[in-house]
């Protein structure tokens, strides 16, 4: 059984307050973009290993058993005692980037499992599971725009669509570290709420939509900074950067021209349209 897990990009990130966990609250909307990685099961026949994962395209640092879909196998396995399975996982979301691509595989590998294994798991219930493997994880099993607020995890359906507009998507060749990025960041609450700012036409969202980490990312890597400012320069009606980076991504008209552009021999560039949702 295969499947397709996407990636997403944040459109507006605003970091609002400490806590006293040291982690931060936030509001942000999440939303799924049709870069993929590719996942296939297949029951294990050979040896007593409980799982074997082949790994293929970008590489991802770590040991299998830190590999996101390993521990989504694991934590069902752990419930339900599942049969051995064989994982191909084609890697072509980058990682470090903003883009959450190991939650979507973590959130895309217990919903294949849900099915394989006719586990009859509700998506609450999966939600619940995909809280426990990382942050944004919980977002990939209904995978539709989504307004999140708490640490990124208290979840609620938001009525957006970009369908019709096409996306530029750069991550050059920048690690970002995210717990470097909330350290440096002093949270204050938006003067117009997201949640508003999201429902004007997206012509307007320019100078009012918000990821408050390009504040501090921007100034120690001014190359992603500039990514943006080629965003606009080329014609994007919205730019920004993704969660706490480094991609960046514009927003264009339908009949827009995207020229090639030279963001660096190992920059990841995405060109594309969002469709149905
Ligand atoms: C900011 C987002 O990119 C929005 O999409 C994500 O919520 C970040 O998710 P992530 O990369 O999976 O990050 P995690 O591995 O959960 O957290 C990394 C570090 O960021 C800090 N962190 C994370 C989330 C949060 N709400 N407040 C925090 O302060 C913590 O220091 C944490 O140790
Ligand atoms: N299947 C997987 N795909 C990618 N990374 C994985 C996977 N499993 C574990 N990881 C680990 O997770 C880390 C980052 O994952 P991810 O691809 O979600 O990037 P991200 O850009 O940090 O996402 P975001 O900041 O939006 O949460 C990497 O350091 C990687 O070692």
């Amino acid at each position: 059984m295969l499947t397709f897990p996407n990636a997403k990009i944040n459109l507006g990130l605003n970091i609002t307050e400490k806590r006293p966990d040291g982690y931060h609250n936030l509001e942000t909307i999440f939303y799924p973009v049709p870069i993929e990685d590719a996942l296939e099961i297949n029951i294990l026949n050979e040896g007593n290993r409980k799982f074997r994962l082949h790994q293929a395209g970008l590489e991802i640092e770590g040991e299998a058993e830190s590999n996101l879909v390993v521990k989504a196998y694991k934590l069902l396995d752990d419930q339900f005692n599942l049969p051995p399975v064989d994982i191909h996982l084609f890697k072509h979301i980058p990682s470090g980037a903003g883009l959450g691509g190991g939650s979507a595989d973590a959130a895309f590998m217990l919903k294949l499992l849900n099915n394989k294994f006719e586990l009859g798991l509700p998506d609450d219930t999966l939600e619940e599971y995909a809280a426990k493997l990382g942050a944004d994880c919980a977002f990939f099993i209904r995978n539709r725009p989504t307004y999140a607020e708490g640490i990124g995890n208290i979840f609620s359906p938001l009525p957006l669509s970009l369908k019709g507009y096409r996306i530029w998507l750069v991550k050059p060749d920048i690690f970002v570290s995210t717990r470097d990025a909330f350290a440096k960041i002093k949270p204050h609450h938006p003067e117009m709420s997201l949640k508003e700012i999201a429902q004007l036409p997206v012509e307007e969202w320019n100078g009012r939509m918000v990821n408050d980490f390009e504040e501090s990312v921007f100034p120690q890597f001014p190359t992603i900074g500039e990514i943006k400012e080629e965003m606009y320069r080329q014609g994007a009606v919205y730019a920004s950067m993704s969660g706490s980076g480094s991609s960046v991504y514009g927003l264009f008209k339908e009949d827009a021209v995207l020229p090639e552009v030279d963001f660096g021999e190992k920059a990841f560039v995405y060109k594309g349209r969002f469709t149905d949702v």
